[in-house]
């Protein structure tokens, strides 16, 4: 059986991405002094946060890998490419079940070209369109039904989205939520754990957590 994780441009492109996401913690004030994170817009975050990478855990990626060989969905949605970590995990399964495209959005112009760059060079730009600009407008019109979705964008816009995309996920759709463990993930938790909501859903213990949900 095909793994396109496994291949030596994936390996390669991954090694060197998360090598670089390292000095993520390097970057002391984002935005320069004086640059307020609670009042500044999803875009004005975005460009002042360009420069750091934000990825999901290698672990987090085999899990996603994994998953979207499982469920074999036609469409998958991610909402925050950054350099394409993600991105990479999630096409690389597309091209291995044969069927499937992966729709991604991201805000920064700076990460789009990069990320582009990025799934090219890993040999799975083929599988991937990037929607350039804001999740609730970019995602607004994407076609259904949408088998898995990856919520890694900012934290309070996962609900949002969600709520947003929902009435085109597929019965039995997965949803995978990132960095749970922020605070400010509550809102969505307390939403996709409300029975009364339509999923079933559980934490898998990666790095800084991601909840697992599947649309009933
Ligand atoms: C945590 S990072 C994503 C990391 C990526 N999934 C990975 O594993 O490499 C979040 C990204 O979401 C983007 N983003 C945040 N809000 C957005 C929005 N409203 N629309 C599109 N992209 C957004 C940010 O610019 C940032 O690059």
């Amino acid at each position: 059986m095909t793994n396109t994780l496994q291949s030596p441009a994936v390996q390669k492109v991954l090694d060197r991405l998360f090598e670089d996401a390292k000095r993520d913690d390097d970057v002391r004030s984002p935005g320069g002094d004086g640059f307020s994170y609670e009042s500044a817009t999803a875009q004005e975050r975005a460009d002042a946060l360009a420069g750091i990478y934000m990825p999901i855990s290698a672990a987090g990626g085999a899990l996603l890998y994994s998953l979207v060989r499982a469920a074999r969905p036609t469409t998958v949605v991610e909402f925050g490419t950054s350099y394409g970590i993600s991105t990479i995990y999630l096409a690389a399964a597309v091209a291995d079940n044969g069927i499937g495209q992966v729709l991604t959005t991201e805000l920064s112009e700076t990460k789009i070209a990069a990320a582009q760059a990025n799934l090219t060079e890993a040999g799975v730009a083929n599988q991937v369109k990037i929607l350039p600009g804001d999740a609730l407008t970019t995602l607004a019109d994407v076609p259904g039904p949408i088998g898995l979705l990856l919520l890694d964008g900012w934290k309070d816009l996962c609900l949002p989205v969600l709520r947003l995309l929902e009435d085109r996920l597929a019965p039995g759709a997965l949803v995978v939520a990132d960095d749970i463990t922020f605070t400010t993930m509550s809102d969505y938790l307390t939403y996709v754990r409300t029975p009364t909501n339509g999923y079933v859903t559980t934490e898998f213990p990666v790095e800084d957590g991601m909840e697992i949900s599947c649309r009933t």
